[in-house]
């Protein structure tokens, strides 16, 4: 999909989302940096758990048609920004608008509505539903959902049909399709990530938060969500992702924001932000001399990961990824994956 505007009719500007180079930010990439065109601008969003300030934003805009990666250490807040601007949970300060509309206060059912989906780190898929039933869960307005419309069963037929076919669609584009009246406890736990982004899409939204979508896939579906995931852009939607995974982090995203402790600490072009210091010092620790950007830099970092014994390299202890599996040419390696204190479910 592109963005065209035209003059007595015919079209002047016409521009690629996958191939548009203009500038994401106003000027340099720093924490809280103006972007071109925001789809999401957020004000000083803060979040306590008891003493901990486990969000505390000052500034944060989200660019529209682009793919940002939200990463950060286990703890730094990520998962609980999402969870902020998607109306799951209440802030105790801030303010925030997607497409110029105010959303502090809006339940996370009528923020889906609006076009901001996510999706969530441990699937939310109904497990003794159907596939095709998870499907249409996901649509924004149910038939039968009104009495009015369970009583003109004219109008209730025909959006049903229309919810179904568009879910069966979905789910052809992401292989499901034979799945279609499987219960979804029988899927793996990567067709229950793709599961649950096809649901996302139900409702043919304009930016779709994916909180890990790496996470519990196994490398045979990797490149298959990679690809879905630029696919969200290509048709034009924004895309927000939480990842812990480096290499998928410099291979689809266009930019990068960075989180530790609660604020921003970073903003940028993916191979500036992995040079940035106070990225390397927010997930390295002591390892302050490897260079992320720099070609060779993770493996030295991994190298570096594996002979300390406090580090937990990758997830291919938690199963999540084989050590060495290719990710479109690239080595995998999670660089950040530190015992997690456990966390109540989301
Ligand atoms: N419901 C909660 N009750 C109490 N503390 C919480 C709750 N949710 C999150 N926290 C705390 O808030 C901080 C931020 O957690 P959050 O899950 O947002 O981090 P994260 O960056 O998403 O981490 P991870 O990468 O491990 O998912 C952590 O210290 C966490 O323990």
């Amino acid at each position: 999909m592109s963005e065209t505007s035209s003059t007595a009719g015919a079209p002047v500007d016409t521009v690629d989302y996958m191939t548009d180079v203009r500038p994401i930010a106003e000027g340099p990439g720093a924490p809280g940096c103006r972007k071109r065109d925001p789809i999401v601008v957020a004000d000083n969003v803060s979040r306590r758990f008891g003493g901990i300030n486990a969000v505390d934003v000052e500034h944060l805009e989200i660019p529209r048609h682009k793919i940002t990666a939200l990463i950060g250490p286990n703890g730094a807040g990520k998962t609980t920004l999402f969870n902020l601007l998607t109306g799951f949970d209440t802030p105790n300060t801030g303010s925030w608008q997607f497409e110029g509309t105010n959303l502090a206060g809006m339940s996370s059912y009528k923020v889906a509505r609006l076009g901001m989906v996510r999706t969530f780190q441990l699937t939310k898929v109904m497990g003794k539903l159907t596939v095709i039933e998870n499907m249409r869960l996901g649509a924004s307005e149910q038939p039968g959902e009104k009495l009015r419309n369970a009583l003109f069963r004219g109008i209730w037929g025909k959006r049903e049909k229309d919810i179904t076919g568009q879910a069966e669609g979905l789910l052809t584009k992401f292989k499901l399709d034979t799945k279609r009246d499987d219960y979804a406890a029988s899927l793996s736990g990567g067709q229950r990530k793709l599961l649950e982004m096809a649901r996302a899409l139900m409702v043919s939204p304009k930016l779709v938060m994916l909180d890990e979508p790496m996470a519990g896939v196994n490398p045979a579906l990797t490149q298959s969500l990679l690809d879905h995931i630029k696919n969200l852009k290509a048709e034009g939607m924004t895309v927000l992702f939480v990842e812990h995974d480096m290499h998928m982090v410099r291979h689809i995203a266009d930019w990068v924001v960075v989180m530790a402790e609660g604020k921003i600490v970073a903003e940028g072009p993916p191979g500036d932000v992995m040079r940035d210091q106070a990225v390397i010092d927010a997930y390295l620790g002591a390892h302050h001399d490897v260079d992320l950007g720099a070609a060779g830099g993770l493996e030295e970092l991994e190298e570096e990961l594996a002979a300390d014994e406090e580090s937990v390299v990758g997830t291919e202890d938690a199963g999540i990824l084989a050590p060495g599996s290719v990710v479109d040419g690239a080595e995998t390696l999670t660089v950040d994956q530190h015992e997690k204190p456990s966390k109540e479910a989301e």
